[in-house]
């Protein structure tokens, strides 16, 4: 695995190449490390697993299957203390399909994912102002800009919207 922000962060941005381009959501890819081996855990890309899933999201599922199917809100019981989650576009604080959130999703994690890089923030054509970054900091996450890969990012994100 590559070990650096940056080398995982292309890690993420080539999972976010793998996913159907959509008008009504971004097209993302995470990673999760367990930073004590290096050891890459999961990886995920919006709409990879059924249903109108994110990347961040898909990491877990994938997680939670790989632990004989505990459920997602259960992961905090088998995972190792110190992971990173990295992801193209930070993790969403609201979403307008109503599903939950993956800010949610992470927090349900606070202890043991330590700090989430994000490669951009989220723009605001679908949700006006993301609050998960504080909210991530206050539960004692760092949220951290893994900068230089902004406008790659943000051309496979919004491959699936119509321009103009
Ligand atoms: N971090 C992140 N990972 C993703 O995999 C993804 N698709 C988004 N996108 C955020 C955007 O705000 C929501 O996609 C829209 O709000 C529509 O919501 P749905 O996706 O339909 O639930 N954000
Ligand atoms: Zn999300």
């Amino acid at each position: 695995p590559p070990g650096d922000h940056r080398g995982y962060m292309r890690l993420a941005l080539e999972q976010a190449r793998q996913s159907p381009p959509k008008p009504t959501n971004y097209r993302v890819g995470a990673v999760l490390v367990d930073t004590a081996t290096n050891a890459v855990l999961a990886t995920g890309y919006t709409l990879e697993l059924p249903g109108n899933t994110h990347a961040e999201q898909c990491c877990l599922l994938k997680l939670a299957e790989q632990h004989g199917g505990v459920p997602e809100d259960r992961l905090g019981d088998v995972l190792p203390p110190d992971l990173a989650l990295y992801t193209t576009v930070e993790p969403c604080s609201q979403r307008l399909s109503g599903n939950l959130p993956c800010v949610e999703r992470v927090l349900r994690l606070a202890g043991l994912v330590r700090v989430v890089y994000v490669g951009v923030l989220e723009p605001e054509t679908f949700v006006a102002e993301n609050t998960g970054r504080r909210r991530l900091e206050e539960a004692g996450i760092a949220v951290v800009r893994v900068e230089g890969l902004e406008e790659e990012i943000l051309e496979v994100a919004t491959a699936g919207h119509v321009k103009g």
